[in-house]
């Protein structure tokens, strides 16, 4: 089972990078998507090398957005990609079966189409508005969410669902009653000023039904 708690990195500088990373992890993350846009190969690799290094010592998955051959380069556990990025089928090409290829979805179509070329879990969203992320697709709340969610049970599908855009703690249990798997957040974690205690209870609400 995915790991259902999944932060994206946040950070200007490969410092600011490093320490929101090594925070979130030092605090009970247990899955890190390294998202550093605009910057140079070699800052991404300096970073990545790092990354995987810190995450490796606190045992949690560590996938590279956008960037495939990074994440083949420095054998990450895999890689989140766009619908605008690298297609699903030639990154799994690259990086072959074993490595996790995420992908983005709005709707219930991109869903299928992802499906059918092979990734291996969906971040669905945006949720609601967020400064994370620009030109931000349209947003679903929670409507949107079940709507599509009772589309995938309706059709016997199978993927782990990631909610993703502007999530809060509050929001965490209506988005669980629609059937989601997790949960990938940035901000939230990234400006918590006590990241214990938030982690802890994005955690216990997370996992709060399964049975181990
Ligand atoms: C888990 C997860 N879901 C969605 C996204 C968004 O990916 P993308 O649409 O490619 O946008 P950028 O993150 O590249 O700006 C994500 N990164 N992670
Ligand atoms: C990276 C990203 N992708 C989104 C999408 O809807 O595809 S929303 C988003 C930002 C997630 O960060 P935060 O938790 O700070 O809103
Ligand atoms: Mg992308």
């Amino acid at each position: 089972m995915y790991n259902k708690l999944q932060y994206i990195s946040q950070g200007n500088s490969i410092e600011a990078q490093l320490y929101n990373i090594h925070q979130a992890l030092d605090n009970g993350c247990d899955w890190v998507q390294m998202r550093f846009k605009n910057q140079t190969s070699k800052n991404s690799f300096a970073l990545a090398e790092a990354v995987k290094f810190l995450c490796e010592e606190y045992l949690a998955n560590f996938i590279i957005n956008d960037n495939v051959y990074l994440a083949q380069q420095i054998a990450a556990d895999g890689v989140h990609l766009g619908l605008s990025d690298t297609k699903i089928d030639d990154a799994r090409a690259i990086l072959g079966n074993t490595k996790i290829i995420g992908a983005t979805a709005n709707t219930f179509e991109d869903i299928t189409t992802h499906i059918k070329n092979g990734c291996d879990y969906i971040g669905l969203g945006p949720f609601q508005f967020t400064t994370t992320k620009e030109k931000l697709s349209p947003i679903l709340g929670l409507e949107g969410y079940h709507e599509i969610m009772q589309k995938i049970k309706n059709h016997n599908l199978e993927i782990p669902i990631y909610a993703i855009g502007g999530i809060t703690l509050e929001n965490v249990d209506q988005l669980i009653e629609t059937g989601i798997h997790g949960i990938a957040v940035s901000g939230i974690i990234t400006k918590s000023p006590e990241k214990g205690k938030l982690i802890t209870q994005l955690n216990e609400k997370l996992y709060a039904n399964v049975i181990i």
